[in-house]
């Protein structure tokens, strides 16, 4: 039914359409109950009840399905294992055409310095020729850098943490936000923003937007998030074991 609300727009005013908005990503684990594209679609409208302005979904059957219920700017993106090569988030210029075609305004890509089957200039050079914005997902102030001059459009966040290069931490990488910001690089704030004071907190950093994922569509990481912290620590329940 509906297309992008900004299919003709410059790229720039395209991405200003969501300055300062919550993008959730909607995404089921592979083995997740929630991988089946009605549940995608279910979760997306909530997200979108809730105010969600982006969304951000994986596989061209799911940008497919979404964008048929919903005009809202969606970052799309696969997730498929690549042969010699850690990298899986849309590595080569076939997937990037694959998601664009399927419908997303803006095409997420891995943009580390992984080892990986295409340079991320070709996959910007795919999401311009398929009239898509280009979205490079970091892990690094180096990789925000070498993204801009391969010609995205925008960083994200999306992958420190992900890469043995970047900080290993539980909580986002505020560090890299503000080093992004420091630097004059627009970015995408994503990866473990799970609630909505650290949502807040990243867009105080200076990011253009947020996006959201597990906190809000991954009811299996969150019930363990729960679960955890109602167990008892082990180290204490060893020494309570000893006096009773
Ligand atoms: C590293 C990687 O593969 N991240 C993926 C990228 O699309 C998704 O699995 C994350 O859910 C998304 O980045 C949002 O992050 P969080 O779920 O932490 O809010």
């Amino acid at each position: 039914m509906t297309r992008s609300p900004f299919p003709d727009a410059p790229r720039p005013s395209r991405l200003n359409a969501l300055r300062g908005t919550l993008i959730v990503s909607v995404q089921a684990d592979d083995g997740s109950p929630l991988r089946d594209v009605t549940h995608i679609v279910a979760l997306s409208r909530a997200a979108l009840l809730g105010g969600a302005a982006g969304l951000r979904l994986r596989s061209g059957e799911d940008i497919r399905a979404v964008r048929a219920v919903t005009d809202v700017p969606v970052i799309g993106l696969t997730k498929r294992a690549q042969p010699g090569s850690p990298v899986y988030i849309t590595a080569t210029p076939g997937e990037v055409q694959e998601v664009a075609r399927a419908g997303a305004d803006i095409v997420a890509f891995d943009g580390t310095d992984l080892p990986r089957p295409f340079p991320v200039a070709d996959l910007v050079r795919a999401a311009h020729g398929a009239g898509a914005l280009a979205m490079a997902d970091i892990s690094t102030l180096g990789e925000a850098r070498a993204a801009y001059a391969a010609g995205a459009d925008i960083v994200g966040t999306t992958m420190s943490g992900y890469t043995p290069h970047s900080p290993q931490q539980p909580g986002p990488d505020f560090a890299l936000m503000r080093a992004l910001h420091a630097a004059g690089l627009p970015f995408i704030a994503e990866g473990r923003l799970n609630t909505p004071a650290l949502a807040a907190q990243a867009l105080a950093t200076g990011a253009l937007a947020v996006v959201v994922g597990s906190a809000i569509t991954r009811p299996d990481h969150v019930t363990r998030w729960f679960a955890a912290a109602l167990r008892p620590d082990p180290a204490q329940a060893a020494r309570a074991g000893e006096t009773s």
